[in-house]
């Protein structure tokens, strides 16, 4: 058995693998990854692989809580089929490419967008012929209304709902968060969809998917734990 974990901005994700199912395990904040440490030793395991785009403290208390060495994984210029075209690929995020051949792997041969909703938003585009030709980063939901509340004098509120003519403005922060997030999100879907002449699939993950999910086209699926699912494409290849 694998243990896998995905260590994004917010949280520290964690799942186990058997080489045919994933079991999801929940979540921790950065600053409790030591209780994982109990849980952790108790397993069965024969490896352990992770990605981290979070600080270096947050790699350290990983590997202090790991009972076997972590295998750190990277970005790739390319494995199982997909090319990466980032110029430069050690500067992209490790959760990026993993959510890359995450999607890969549940949905074989297909052109799709894929969106990481958490601290960041990042929105990845994939060709059914296996070109990562790159994506998008910005803030995610929180972050956006974190900043208009650090940096006005007006705006440090709970958002409102999103919705089509804000008349409020709790309103107008969550609508404007939820239709730049969107937005985003699809546009470059017409873009891959304009590239490859064919409509790509939207994936969504990451903490708000189900945010974000009503305010976009019916098609658009939520997936779990992609990075996850890109972890476990590597720990069976390797
Ligand atoms: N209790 C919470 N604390 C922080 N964020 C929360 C909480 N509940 C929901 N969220 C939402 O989840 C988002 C974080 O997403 P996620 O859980 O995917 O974590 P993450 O660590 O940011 O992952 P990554 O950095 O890999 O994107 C935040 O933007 C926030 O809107
Ligand atoms: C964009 C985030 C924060 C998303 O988690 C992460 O992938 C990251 O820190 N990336 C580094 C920069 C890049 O991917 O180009
Ligand atoms: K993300």
């Amino acid at each position: 058995m694998k243990l896998l974990i995905d260590a994004g901005n917010t949280r520290v994700k964690w799942a186990l693998w058997d080489g045919h199912q994933l079991q999801p395990q929940g979540a921790v904040a950065h600053a409790d990854i030591a209780t994982l440490a109990a849980p952790w030793a108790a397993l069965p395991l024969s490896a352990v692989l992770a990605a981290s785009v979070a600080h270096e403290a947050v790699r350290q208390a990983i590997e202090a809580a790991s009972p076997l060495p972590v295998q750190w994984q990277r970005a790739q210029a390319a494995a199982f089929g997909v090319r990466n075209h980032y110029r430069n690929v050690a500067e992209q995020g490790a959760d990026r490419w993993l959510a890359v051949l995450g999607a890969r792997q549940r949905y074989p041969a297909q052109d799709v967008v894929i969106a990481s909703a958490g601290t960041a938003l990042t929105v990845e585009a994939l060709t059914a012929e296996g070109d990562y030709l790159g994506g998008l980063i910005l803030p995610g939901y929180r972050l956006m209304l974190a900043s208009l509340a650090q940096n006005t004098a007006n705006l440090d509120r709970a958002a409102g709902h999103a919705c089509a003519f804000p008349q409020g403005t709790e309103d107008a922060l969550a609508s404007g968060a939820i239709d730049a997030l969107c937005g985003a999100i699809q546009r470059l879907q017409q873009r891959l969809a304009a590239h490859t002449g064919r409509a790509p699939r939207l994936l969504l993950t990451g903490g708000d998917a189900a945010l974000l999910q009503p305010h976009l086209p019916p098609d658009a699926r939520m997936v779990d734990n992609l990075v996850i699912y890109g972890l476990a494409s590597v720990a069976d290849g390797s």
